[in-house]
C-alpha cells in the first residue's frame, strides 16, 4: 500500500462555530486529512491523535465571560503549528497573557485587512496593495469581542480600522491568530491561507486525493472484514451506491445488498433502482418489500423524532430478517457520511446540538446483532462524489440529488398514511420531471415536494374544492449544512403548480418554500 493518508492530519478543536465543518473541508481540499473534535479533548487523546497542526475554531462564547472555554494548554506544547480563528485567536491571546474585551458593536460581513509585516501565515498572500505598498486582503468577519492587547510574545500581522488587532503571530513559535474567517468563501484568499498553514507551516504532504482515499478505504475494508460476509443497505442514493462499488471492488462476492422498499419511496423508484444496479454494477441485490411493515409501525405516530427512530429501527429489523435468510452475515454496511454523524451529534465532538437524528445514526437500535462498517463515515458529500467518479460510477448516479432514508416519511408532516404518500409521490414526480425538463435539476442541489396534512379551499370549474396542500422545496448548497432556497423561474413554478393541482385530485393548493438553512432545515421534519 502507498503512503498512509491518515498519518499526517490536522486537528480542529471545535468551540461551537457554525463554520467548523467548513474548516475541515478546506483543509481536506488542500489535500490533508482533518478531524473535528471538541475543544475540551483530553491531553492524552490529543497526544494520541498526534496532529501535524492544530486549528482552534470560532465559537459563540465570549472569552472575557467567566467559565468560557479555553484551548487545552497541551496544544501549545506539541511543537506543531497552531492557528486560532476568531474565538480561537481570542482565547489564544488570553492564554498567552494578552487581553480580550467585549463590545456592544459587532462586526459582521465584509472587511478589508491590511497586512503588517510580511512573514508567517499571510506571507505573500494579498488581494490588493494600498498606497504604501502593504498587502490588503478582502475577508469576512463575524465577531463582537476583540483582542485589545497583544500578549508580549506575539506581534501584529494584520489590522483594520475597526479592529486594530486583526491578526497576530508568535515571535518565535508557529502560533497564529486571525480575527477573520478564512474558511468561508467570502474570504477570497482563504484557500491559500489554508495551503500556507497546512502544507508549508505544518509541513504536510497533499495525500488526501480521491485515488488515495479509494485505495485506503479498500485496504481498510479488507483488513476489517477479512473473509466475512457483508450485507449493505442499498438505497440507490449516492452514498450507498458508492459504498456498493467500493465494497464490490474490495470484497467481491462476500457482498450482498438489500434494497428496502419501505413504502416511502418516490414514484417507481424501487423498479428503477433494481434495474440500474442490474445494468451497471454486477452486485447481488435483494429487494425487500416492507411497505406494510413500515406503514403499520408508523400508524398513529406524529412526532418527527419518533418517526425517524421507528424508521431507523425498522430498517434494521428488515436487514436482520434478510440476513437470516443468508448464512452467517457478520457485518452491516451503510452509506453513512460525515455530516450524518455530525448532525446527529454522534460525532466525537459531542458539542453540537442534536438537530435531527439521521435514521442511520441516531435511529439505530442499541441491541443490533451486526457489526457496522461505514467506509464513508469520515467523508463529506463532495468527497463521496469524487470517489464515486474515481470508482467509475455513472455521472447520473453520482450527481443525483440526495434522498433521505426516511424518505417521504419526513416529507409527510405528522402521521404517515398511504393515501398521503400516494398523493405526494405524484406531486414529487411532476415537480422533478418539470425541473429536469427546464434544465434546473443540475442547478439545484436538492428538490422535492412536501405533503401538508391541512386542507385549503379552492375552486375548480365553479365547484368548491377542499383539499390538501403541497409545498415545493428546492435548495442550492454545497455541503448541505447551510443552504439557500433556489430562485426557480416563476414560469416553471407556475407550470408545476398548475399541473399538480389539475392532475392530482386531492390537492388544491401549492406553495413554494423560501426558507434558508439555517434557520430552517432542508427537510421539513
Ligand atoms: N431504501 C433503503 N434500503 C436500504 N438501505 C437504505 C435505504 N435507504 C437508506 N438506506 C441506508 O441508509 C444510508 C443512509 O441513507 P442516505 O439517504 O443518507 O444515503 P444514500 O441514500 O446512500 O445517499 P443519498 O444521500 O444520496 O440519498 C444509506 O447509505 C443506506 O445504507
Ligand atoms: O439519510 C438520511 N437520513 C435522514 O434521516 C435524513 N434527514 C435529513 N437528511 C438529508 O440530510 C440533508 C440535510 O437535511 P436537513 O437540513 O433536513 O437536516 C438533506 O439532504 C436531507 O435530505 C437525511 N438523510
Ligand atoms: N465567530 C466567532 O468566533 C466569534 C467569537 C466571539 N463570540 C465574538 O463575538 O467575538
Ligand atoms: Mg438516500
Amino acid at each position: 500500500m502507498s503512503a498512509d493518508i491518515h498519518a499526517q492530519k490536522i486537528l480542529i478543536l471545535d468551540f461551537g462555530s457554525q463554520y467548523t465543518q467548513l474548516i475541515a473541508r478546506r483543509v481536506r481540499e488542500v489535500g490533508v486529512y482533518s478531524e473535528i473534535r471538541a475543544f475540551d479533548m483530553s491531553e492524552a487523546e490529543i497526544r494520541e491523535f498526534d496532529p501535524r497542526g492544530v486549528i482552534l475554531s470560532g465559537g459563540p462564547e465570549s472569552v472575557p465571560a467567566p467559565g468560557s472555554p479555553r484551548a487545552p494548554q497541551v496544544v501549545f506544547e506539541l511543537g506543531v503549528p497552531v492557528l486560532g480563528i476568531c474565538y480561537g485567536m481570542q482565547t489564544m491571546a488570553e492564554q498567552f497573557g494578552g487581553k480580550v474585551e467585549g463590545s456592544d458593536i459587532s462586526e459582521f460581513g465584509y472587511a478589508q485587512i491590511r497586512q503588517v509585516g510580511n512573514r508567517g501565515l499571510l506571507h505573500d498572500i494579498r488581494d490588493h496593495y494600498d498606497a504604501d505598498g502593504s498587502g490588503l486582503l478582502d475577508v469576512w468577519m463575524s465577531h463582537g469581542d476583540k483582542v485589545v492587547e497583544l500578549p508580549e510574545s506575539f506581534e501584529l500581522i494584520a489590522e483594520t480600522g475597526s479592529c486594530p488587532i486583526a491578526g497576530m503571530a508568535h515571535r518565535d513559535k508557529p502560533f497564529f491568530g486571525i480575527q477573520f474567517h478564512p474558511e468561508v468563501t467570502h474570504t477570497l484568499q482563504g484557500k491559500r491561507i489554508f495551503e500556507h498553514f497546512v502544507l508549508e507551516l505544518c509541513g504536510c504532504q497533499a495525500l488526501w486525493t480521491p485515488a488515495n482515499i479509494v485505495e485506503d478505504a479498500i485496504a481498510r475494508v479488507r483488513e476489517t472484514v477479512g473473509g466475512d460476509k457483508v450485507l449493505l443497505g442499498l438505497s440507490g442514493g449516492v452514498d450507498s451506491s458508492v459504498v456498493a462499488a467500493l465494497l464490490h471492488k474490495a470484497i467481491g462476492e462476500q457482498l450482498t445488498c438489500v434494497f428496502v422498499d419501505n413504502g416511502l419511496l418516490r414514484l417507481n423508484e424501487g423498479d428503477q433502482v433494481m434495474e440500474m444496479f442490474a445494468r451497471n454494477m454486477g452486485v447481488k441485490v435483494i429487494r425487500a418489500d416492507a411497505e406494510e411493515l413500515f406503514l403499520g409501525k408508523l400508524a398513529g405516530v406524529n412526532d418527527p423524532e419518533d418517526k425517524r427512530k421507528i424508521i431507523g429501527n425498522t430498517f434494521i429489523d428488515v436487514f436482520d430478517t434478510e440476513a437470516a435468510k443468508l448464512s452467517d452475515v457478520k457485518w452491516l454496511a451503510q452509506g453513512t457520511i460525515y455530516p450524518d454523524v455530525i448532525e446527529s451529534a454522534g460525532a466525537k465532538t459531542g458539542k453540537a446540538h442534536v438537530i435531527k437524528s439521521h435514521h442511520n445514526v441516531g435511529g439505530l437500535p442499541e441491541d443490533m446483532s451486526f457489526e457496522l462498517i461505514e467506509p464513508l463515515r469520515e467523508l463529506f458529500k463532495d468527497e463521496v462524489r469524487q470517489i464515486g467518479l474515481e470508482l467509475g460510477l455513472p455521472w447520473d448516479m453520482v450527481f443525483r440529488h440526495p434522498f433521505p432514508g426516511p424518505g417521504l416519511g419526513v416529507r409527510i408532516l405528522g402521521e404517515v398514511k398511504k393515501e398521503y404518500a400516494d398523493l405526494l409521490r405524484l406531486a414529487d414526480d411532476i415537480f422533478i420531471s418539470e425541473l429536469r425538463a427546464a434544465g434546473w435539476y443540475d442547478k439545484t442541489s436538492q428538490a422535492f415536494a412536501v405533503f401538508l396534512p391541512v386542507k385549503s379551499v379552492g375552486v375548480v370549474g365553479d365547484g368548491r374544492r377542499y383539499e390538501y396542500v403541497i409545498a415545493l422545496r428546492a435548495v442550492e448548497t454545497i455541503d448541505f449544512m447551510t443552504a439557500r432556497w433556489a430562485h426557480l423561474p416563476y414560469e416553471m413554478l407556475e407550470k408545476v403548480s398548475n399541473r399538480i393541482i389539475n392532475e392530482i385530485s386531492g390537492v388544491s393548493r401549492v406553495t413554494y418554500d423560501v426558507s434558508s438553512k439555517p434557520p430552517a432545515t432542508i427537510e421539513w421534519e
